[in-house]
């Protein structure tokens, strides 16, 4: 069993870069299934962070405590710097937004606006305010000429967008977006895929994805997190943890298809993998 340390204790948690610390020892469903054992997860500073793990490794319950919407059975959360319980964790939202799998679940106003707008409203904007940050949000995701639709009956890719732009709205921290390109079409999985890494570079937004893509994750990610039976099994950095076939294999994954591709390269030329490549652009200059 994994040592769980407490982050009060913990040296590196006093680094400013940490925003989020959870050492969970359980998360137990009411049913008895045990969507978290024995986790250990950060969140830092300015980083795109990937949770990949098969179905049902709890990828999902992961996100889910990053901003209070489940608490540990047993375990501590800490978002910057604050311990979190249920008096704490109402006000998380200013701090941490989840941007949900299925965008219906998540978007119900009556118009792209009302429904943008209510985030700052409920944090506590007037409504001037509320609408100058809903307008510049949906600018940010090139959504603001949806403003007078209605949420229900935008496009699948449409209302990822406003999903986005509606926790946007509200300024926070980190965003953490569950499976953001799954049922996407390429275009707009590139277009969810672009606005990822502006949140991080233009926002100075940490984001927390979990995704089946590991194609994706292996292009946006700094740091990439195998997620296993509830735990989190391995963490580094794309190009570690790509080539690791066991890992990966042991996990219930497969290698992204840029390391499929190089480790045939290198077998057919018969040359030793050294370079690691994990995106188009380091694949091409590694040949
Ligand atoms: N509301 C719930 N009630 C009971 N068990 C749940 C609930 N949500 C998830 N679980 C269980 O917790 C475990 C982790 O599920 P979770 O949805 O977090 O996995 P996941 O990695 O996100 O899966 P997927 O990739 O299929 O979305 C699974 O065994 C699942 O059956």
């Amino acid at each position: 069993m994994k040592k769980h340390i407490d982050p009060v204790q913990n040296h590196a948690f006093s680094e400013p870069h940490e925003l989020i610390h959870i050492d969970c020892a359980s998360h137990v469903y009411p049913d008895g299934s045990i969507g978290i054992h024995d986790l250990c997860f950060r969140v830092k500073e300015n980083e795109i962070v990937a949770l990949c793990g098969a179905n049902g490794s709890g990828k999902s319950t992961l996100l889910e405590h990053l901003n209070g919407l489940l608490l540990p059975s047993k375990g501590n959360i800490y978002v910057m710097g604050e311990k979190i319980d249920s008096t704490t964790k109402k006000d998380l939202w200013k701090h941490v937004g989840i941007v949900f799998q299925k965008s219906d679940d998540q978007l119900f106003a009556p118009t792209v606006l009302d429904d943008v707008m209510f985030g700052p409203l409920n944090l506590g904007m007037n409504r001037g305010e509320a609408w100058n940050a809903a307008m510049e949000a949906l600018r940010a995701v090139g959504a603001e000429k949806f403003i007078n639709k209605i949420p229900n009956y935008l496009s699948g890719g449409q209302k990822r967008l406003v999903s986005i732009a509606g926790i946007l709205a509200m300024k926070p921290k980190i965003i953490a977006l569950d499976e953001p390109t799954s049922d996407l079409d390429p275009k707009h999985a590139e277009i969810i895929e672009n606005i990822i890494c502006e949140l991080k570079e233009n926002h100075g937004i940490s984001i927390v994805l979990a995704t089946h893509d590991l194609d994706l994750a292996a292009r946006i990610a700094d740091r990439i997190c195998i997620v296993k039976g509830g735990s989190v099994i391995a963490e580094g950095r794309p190009s570690d943890i790509f080539y690791n076939v066991d890992l990966l294999e042991d996990a219930g994954l497969k290698e992204p298809k840029i390391v499929q591709v190089y480790e045939a390269l290198c077998e057919f030329k018969k040359i030793e993998i050294k370079r690691k490549p994990v995106t188009v652009e380091e694949l091409v200059k590694s040949l």
